[in-house]
């Protein structure tokens, strides 16, 4: 366990091990009984109780939720996302949440997305996936995912396709923008505050990067904005009823109800638009992308688990028109679906504070001070949670007997948060993964380019440092 050194705390031993901290945590965690308090340095003030406790997790999450809002310093961290879903407590939240669910729930929204994504798949990975098998040229897969799912993204939530994902690659400053943003604000969840506020007035390193992409975010997010104000003026009337929802997108719905003054956040105009629309774009690009990279190189090692969803698929045919009654088949798929979120969930921690001092069911006492972290990497790999098999990718720990999909409840399973804040997307990200893994698995075979490098990086979304570069070619 970690010394805690006069005055500098345990920094030394986060320092040492910040090449490797994911293991490093896990190692943590799995000695010291699944809670441990690190200290910082005496003048920050730092104390961080990490923890993969799933009755903590529970309590944190669910049944004392309302002790544990996001808070004052997550929203000074996340300032880029404004009010939206992801920063904000209370009513804010509760009607940025009532609106999604309705947007996100409506039973029209499957068949929506479902067309979207075939479409995607038909104009934009099917063609860029033959051009690179054709050419023998070997390509970055997670980069691909990204394109694929920000184009997807963008229609769901703003009605307009950035056609990223295309033969040539388009490099899209929006995009990178968003690539950006998440690095800078892990970097601002592990130094202390101080550090980074001193960096900003300075307008220096991360921040100097931060403030540019918040800019280029914000270039790209208003400029939607206002051609979608003059495309719709006159149609927005016209979706009001309930039923047309959903054939228009979620920044129509929200206009809707900021023309009926409908909004919790007073006067704000477009800004608080722009704050929703990036919070979906957070949300939704890279949790499925990054999945669906950890998920094709978690095959790649395992050409069994391939052969059993291809057994799957034998019978099975899916096109758009019968995706929804066939889905449900796909068993075995969604289980190594799952097993991917649990051994790579791209949310890699969530932090917390709570606004009263409170105990928890471990026995730690948690004061205001204090930020817990839980952390949703190490919890998918702990022995006392998943068995001593936690490092094997097995889709069957997800299978009942009776052949259907095991349910594991979301404070040990937590890739999708657990309690009231629990994802909205869940059912759209095991839709999209479906449709791609299934076309790509029936239709071409992968090999990774050998000797390329694959390791977790160090952001608040688990990505791979360096790509993953791949081989395509059409199966026979
Ligand atoms: C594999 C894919 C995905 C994973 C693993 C995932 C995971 C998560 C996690 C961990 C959170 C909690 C984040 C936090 O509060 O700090 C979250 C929240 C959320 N997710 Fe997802 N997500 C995925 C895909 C999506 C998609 C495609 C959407 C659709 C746009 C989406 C919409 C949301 C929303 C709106 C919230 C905020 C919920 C709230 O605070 O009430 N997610 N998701």
């Amino acid at each position: 366990l970690p010394t805690n050194w006069p005055l500098l705390g345990m920094l030394p031993a986060l320092l040492k091990n910040v090449h490797r901290i994911h293991d490093y945590f896990i190692q943590v965690m799995e000695i010291s009984d699944l809670t441990f308090l690190f200290k910082g340095p005496w003048f920050t003030n730092m104390y961080l109780l990490a923890t993969v406790d799933p009755a903590n997790v529970h309590h944190v999450m669910s049944k004392n939720f309302v002790n544990y809002p996001k808070g004052s310093k997550l929203n000074e961290i996340l300032d880029v996302l404004g009010d939206g879903i992801f920063n904000t407590d209370y009513q804010v939240w509760q009607y940025h949440r009532k609106m999604a669910q309705s947007f996100l729930g409506h039973p029209k929204f499957h068949s929506f997305l479902v067309n979207k994504t075939w479409d995607k798949v038909q104009n934009g990975l099917i063609p860029v996936l033959d051009h690179v098998s054709q050419n023998s040229i070997d390509v970055d897969l997670q980069d691909l995912f990204a394109r694929f799912t920000f184009d997807t993204i963008c229609t769901i939530v703003m009605d307009y396709d950035p056609r990223s994902l295309s033969v040539d690659f388009p490099c899209l400053p929006s995009s990178k923008a968003l690539d950006d943003v998440e690095e800078v604000i892990f970097y601002r969840h592990v130094v202390p505050s101080c550090v980074w506020k001193f960096q900003r007035w300075l307008d220096i390193g991360q921040e100097k990067k931060y403030r540019k992409a918040w800019k280029t975010l914000d270039n790209f997010i208003y400029k939607c904005i206002s051609m979608k104000r003059e495309q719709s003026s006159n149609k927005l009337k016209q979706k009001e009823d309930d039923d047309d929802k959903v054939s228009a997108d979620l920044l129509t719905l929200y206009m809707i109800q900021d023309e009926n003054h409908n909004t919790p956040s007073g006067n704000q105009g477009d800004k608080f638009l722009r704050d929703t629309i990036l919070n979906f774009f957070v949300a939704g690009r890279d949790t499925t992308s990054a999945t669906l990279s950890w998920f094709f190189y978690l095959l790649s090692k395992n050409p069994r688990v391939i052969s059993m969803i291809k057994k799957e698929l034998e019978n099975i045919t899916i096109n758009r028109t019968n995706f929804k009654e066939v889905s449900s088949k796909l068993v075995y798929l969604h289980g190594a679906l799952c097993e991917a979120l649990r051994l790579y969930p791209p949310v890699v921690f969530e932090a917390k504070s709570p606004v009263e001092s409170d105990m928890l069911p471990s026995g730690h006492h948690v004061n205001p001070n204090m930020q817990i972290i839980l952390d949703m990497y190490a919890m998918g790999r702990m022995k006392s949670i998943w068995g001593n098999d936690c490092d094997e990718f097995k889709p069957e720990r997800w299978i009942s007997e009776q052949g259907k999909i095991r349910h594991e409840p979301s404070y040990k399973f937590i890739a999708f948060n657990a309690g009231p804040r629990t994802c909205l997307g869940k059912d759209m990200a095991f839709t999209q993964m479906k449709i791609i893994a299934t076309t790509i698995i029936q239709n071409y075979v992968i090999q990774v380019v050998e000797e390329h490098p694959v390791i977790p990086n160090i952001s608040i979304i688990l990505h791979m440092k360096y790509g993953f570069k791949v081989r395509i070619r059409r199966s026979r």
